[in-house]
């Protein structure tokens, strides 16, 4: 079920088909699906945001309806057990004190003759954060979302999640949502709710910026309406990348990749090791684990269609190999993975050594977890503060300074043939 395939030729090709899973052909149709639903919602609002829930989440009910009520947030509480509501704030402290370590600060600059530049920083007013429910309820993506947006200081922090049975959401989540400080939640999902927040309907208020993972419809419709709105990455179907030598425990590594591939009939999971020992028996745990999976059905289309083994012939074709997929998580099961790290150019989060699964960090190691996927890791990194931020330029020149640079300016409005431009420096400068 788990391909070993041994031709770097062969493995390229393999690579790109699983890298680029989402714009594939067969997936155009949904790429038209989801322009069809965001105009949609855009032009009915919420009647359409109504009829896609009914539709593509069973779930009926009216526009008062949407947003959770402070009652719901209360019982949530009384739900959730000691132990978890324990692990949601431990978490939630890791990953807060991980984002308030590097947060960009303003600056400014004094140069000579007065010359003041810098950057301020500022937040944006409002984020819509988007928490996947369809296969799975991710209290983790809650705080993965909210902590950095608040860190950065936005006000308005408005959170979208997919109905379950019975219209309810998963009180872990609702918990999770209070200890992060976020109260502003509606129930609907998908490329729908997307569309909600990026246009705006009669309930759900439009934001700035929209981040949170999602399925292939989300992430589509978060590619669509990027421009509108800021988004944080292409954080689609889950992908792990694993380097692995002989040192590495054929159970862990397939546990791992099943720990990917249970997210999602379209994650993705590789192994590249340079040991084809290890090769065949992570192949055999995996069919072996797969048996007595409680999501083996959707399990096994990941592992068959996105799964992937490569054996290579050393570590360093398996780093080129690991560059050209660009993965969402990249995990070192090697014996000195410090010594590989130089050669890895692009990865959302690098896992280093045996005792480092990837779930550590998709819980609470502090790092965030919504990374981008499908090769977005080749131009873009994990959300962050500075995704809830815009810099404006800082600029203040004294008249001297201006003297100093004008003839340079003039020369520049003539040769682009605007001489406004030209004249607004001239006429400061008669001043002088
Ligand atoms: N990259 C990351 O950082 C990261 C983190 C966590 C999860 N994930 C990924 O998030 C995804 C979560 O997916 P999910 O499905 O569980 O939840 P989801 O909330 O992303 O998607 C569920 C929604 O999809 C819509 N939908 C389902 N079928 C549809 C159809 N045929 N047509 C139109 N819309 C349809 C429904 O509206 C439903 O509410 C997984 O792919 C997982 O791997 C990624
Ligand atoms: N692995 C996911 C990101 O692709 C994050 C997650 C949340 N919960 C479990 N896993
Ligand atoms: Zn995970």
């Amino acid at each position: 079920m788990l391909r070993i395939v041994t031709q770097r030729t062969e493995a390229e090709s393999e690579i790109k088909r699983i890298c680029d899973r989402i714009y594939d052909d067969q997936m155009i149709h949904k790429e038209a699906t989801v322009t069809e639903i965001i105009q949609t919602v855009r032009r009915k609002g919420d009647t359409a945001l109504l009829r896609y829930t009914s539709e593509f989440d069973g779930q009926d009910f009216t526009s008062a309806e949407l947003r959770v009520s402070g009652s719901e947030l209360d019982a949530a509480y009384q739900q959730v057990k000691g132990g978890l509501l324990k692990a949601i704030e431990m978490a939630h402290q890791r990953i807060e004190e991980f984002h308030k370590m590097r947060v960009p600060k303003s600056w400014v600059h004094f140069g000579d003759k007065d010359i003041v530049l810098g950057k301020r920083y500022t937040p944006v007013d409002a984020a819509g954060i988007y928490i996947p429910g369809g296969k799975a309820a991710y209290p983790s993506t809650v705080l993965m979302n909210a902590v950095p947006a608040k860190v950065a200081g936005v006000k308005k922090i408005v959170m979208v999640t997919p109905p379950g049975q019975e219209r309810t959401i998963n009180p872990a989540i609702l918990v999770a949502a209070q200890v992060a400080g976020v109260e502003e939640i509606y129930r609907v999902g998908g490329a729908q709710a997307i569309a909600a927040l990026a246009y705006g309907t009669e309930t759900i208020p439009k934001v700035d910026v929209i981040t949170g993972p999602g399925n292939i419809y989300v992430t589509l419709a978060k590619k669509q309406v990027f421009g509108r709105v800021g988004i944080d990455s292409i954080a689609g179907p889950s992908e792990v990348l694993i380097i692995a030598d002989a040192s590495a425990n054929p159970t862990y590594v397939a546990a791992d990749m099943l720990a990917q591939a249970e997210h999602d009939q379209m994650a993705a999971s590789i192994l590249l090791t340079n040991d084809s020992r290890l090769a065949n028996r992570v192949s055999e745990e995996v069919n072996r684990m797969l048996e007595n999976h409680p999501r083996r059905l959707m399990t096994e289309k990941a592992i068959a269609h996105y799964g992937l083994i490569v054996v290579v012939d050393n570590l360093n074709t398996a780093a080129e190999l690991s560059n050209q997929f660009a993965p969402e998580h990249l995990e070192l099961e090697i014996e000195e993975p410090w010594q590989l790290i130089d050669q890895i150019r692009h990865a959302g989060a690098i896992f280093i050594g045996h005792s480092t699964p990837e779930a550590v960090g998709d819980y609470l190691a502090g790092p965030n977890h919504t990374l981008p996927t499908c090769g977005g890791a080749r131009y873009s990194s994990a959300l962050g503060v500075e995704t809830f931020l815009k810099h404006s330029s800082l600029i203040q020149y004294s008249p001297e300074a201006l003297k100093e640079v004008s003839g340079a300016i003039a020369l520049l409005t003539e040769a682009e043939g605007l001489p406004s431009h030209g004249d607004s420096v001239r006429l400061r400068l008669q001043d002088i």
